[in-house]
C-alpha cells in the first residue's frame, strides 16, 4: 500500500470511527470490513440480515463475529429515524412513507450518518450511483456555499496523484457546476497533500476551436478564477496541453499551468466518467472514488467494477473526511 494510505490509516486508526456500509452481503464489502476492524483501524457497521450476512462471511471464510450488523427491520432506534427524517424532508415524505423508504439499506445508513451514530458511509458495490447517492442529496445535502456535490476520483500509481473530476454526479453540468467542481476539487486536492494546479479540460486549447462547448468551459474558467482568485487554474485546455510540458510550450506558452496540471475538470459526465475509467483500465491507475465534494457528511460512493482493496481505502478516505469535519 502506498504511503499515503498508510499515513490516512494512521490518522484514522487514532480516532477509531464508526463508518457504516449498507451492502453488508457484498463479498469485497465483507473483505474490506473484516481487515478494517482486524487491524483496528475504524469500527465497520455492516446493514443487513444477521444470517444473510453471517452465512455470506462463511461462504468466504471469513469471521464476522466482532463486526455490528444492524438490520432496519430489528433495529431498536428506528422511529427515532423515522421522526428524523420526516423533519429533515419538510413535508416531502410521511411516517408511512418513511418507514418504508428507511428499510431500504442506503436511506437507513444514511439516516445514521445523519444523526451521528456513524462518522460516514460507503456504499456503491452493489447499487448505482443514483440509488447510493440518492438519499445522501436528500438528508445529508450539500455545506452552505455549495450549490452542488460533485464525485471525484484520485488517481493513484506509486508517487503520482491525480484529481479527476466530475466522474459521477451531475450530467450536464453548466459554467457555474464546473467551476464549482472545480474550486472544490482543489480543496479535495489538499487533503491529498496535491498542490492544485486545475485544467479546465476540453477539446480545444486556448480558443484553437470555437463551439457551445467550448465557450461554456471558457466561461467556468472566468467563474472559477472569481471564485478563487488565489488558485493555479486555466482553461480551456486539451489534455495534452494540461499534462505534457512540451505539448504545452506549443499550444498554450502563456499559461501558468505549464503542461503540470494534476487536478482535471472534465466538461461532461460523459467525458469524466469515460475518461477515469480508461485511465484505470488502460493506464493502470487505481481510481478511489467517487469521493463526493461539499456534502455536510462524508458519504461515499463506489463503482460496481471495484475490488476490496478499493472499498477498504475508499473507507480510509470516508474516515478521513470524518475527522476533518
Ligand atoms: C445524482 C442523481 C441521481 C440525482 O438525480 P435525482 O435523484 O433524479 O435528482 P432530483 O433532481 O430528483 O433531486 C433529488 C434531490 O437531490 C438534490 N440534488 C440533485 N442533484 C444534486 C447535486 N448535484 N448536488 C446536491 N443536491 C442535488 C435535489 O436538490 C433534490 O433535493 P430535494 O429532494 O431535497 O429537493 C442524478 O443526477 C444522476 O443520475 N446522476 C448520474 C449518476 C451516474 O449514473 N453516474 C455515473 C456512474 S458514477
Ligand atoms: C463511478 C461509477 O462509474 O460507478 P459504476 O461503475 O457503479 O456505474
Amino acid at each position: 500500500m502506498s504511503d499515503m494510505f498508510v499515513a490516512i490509516a494512521e490518522k484514522v486508526k487514532s480516532g477509531y470511527p464508526s463508518i457504516v456500509f449498507p451492502e453488508g452481503t457484498d463479498e469485497r464489502i465483507l473483505e474490506a470490513t473484516v481487515r478494517l476492524k482486524k487491524e483496528g483501524i475504524l469500527n465497520p457497521i455492516l446493514v443487513g440480515n444477521l444470517d444473510e450476512v453471517n452465512n455470506k462471511a462463511k461462504e468466504l471464510n471469513l469471521d464476522t463475529s466482532d463486526l455490528d450488523i444492524y438490520d432496519p427491520e430489528t433495529y431498536e432506534q428506528f422511529e427515532e429515524l423515522v421522526d428524523a427524517f420526516v423533519e429533515r424532508r419538510k413535508g416531502k415524505a410521511s411516517p408511512e412513507d418513511a418507514r418504508k423508504i428507511l428499510k431500504t439499506p442506503n436511506y437507513f445508513g444514511t439516516m445514521l450518518v445523519y444523526l451521528n451514530k456513524a462518522a460516514g458511509l460507503v456504499s456503491g458495490a452493489a447499487h448505482s450511483t443514483g440509488d447510493t447517492v440518492r438519499p445522501a442529496l436528500q438528508i445529508i445535502k450539500t455545506k452552505e456555499g455549495v450549490r452542488k456535490t460533485s464525485g471525484v476520483f484520485v488517481m493513484v500509481k506509486g508517487d503520482e496523484r491525480y484529481i479527476f473530476g466530475d466522474c459521477a454526479i451531475n450530467i450536464a453540468p453548466d459554467s457555474n457546476d464546473l467551476a464549482e467542481t472545480a474550486v472544490e476539487a482543489a480543496k479535495t486536492a489538499r487533503v491529498f497533500d496535491i498542490d492544485p494546479k486545475v485544467a479546465m479540460l476540453s477539446f480545444s486549447t486556448k480558443g484553437s476551436a470555437v463551439s457551445p462547448e467550448t465557450e461554456k468551459v471558457v466561461e467556468a474558467t472566468r467563474i472559477a478564477k472569481e471564485l478563487a482568485p488565489e488558485l493555479v487554474l486555466d482553461g480551456e485546455f486539451q489534455f495534452d496541453a494540461a499534462f505534457v510540458p512540451a505539448v504545452a510550450k506549443k499550444k498554450a506558452p502563456d499559461s501558468p499551468l505549464n503542461g503540470e496540471a494534476n487536478v482535471f475538470v472534465f466538461p461532461s459526465l460523459e467525458a469524466g466518467n469515460i475518461g477515469y475509467k480508461i485511465a484505470q483500465r488502460l493506464g493502470n491507475y487505481e481510481a478511489i472514488g467517487p469521493i463526493l465534494q461539499g456534502l455536510n457528511q462524508p458519504v461515499n460512493d463506489l463503482s460496481r467494477g471495484c475490488n476490496a482493496e478499493d472499498v477498504y481505502k475508499l473507507a480510509l478516505i470516508t474516515a478521513m473526511q470524518g475527522l476533518a469535519d
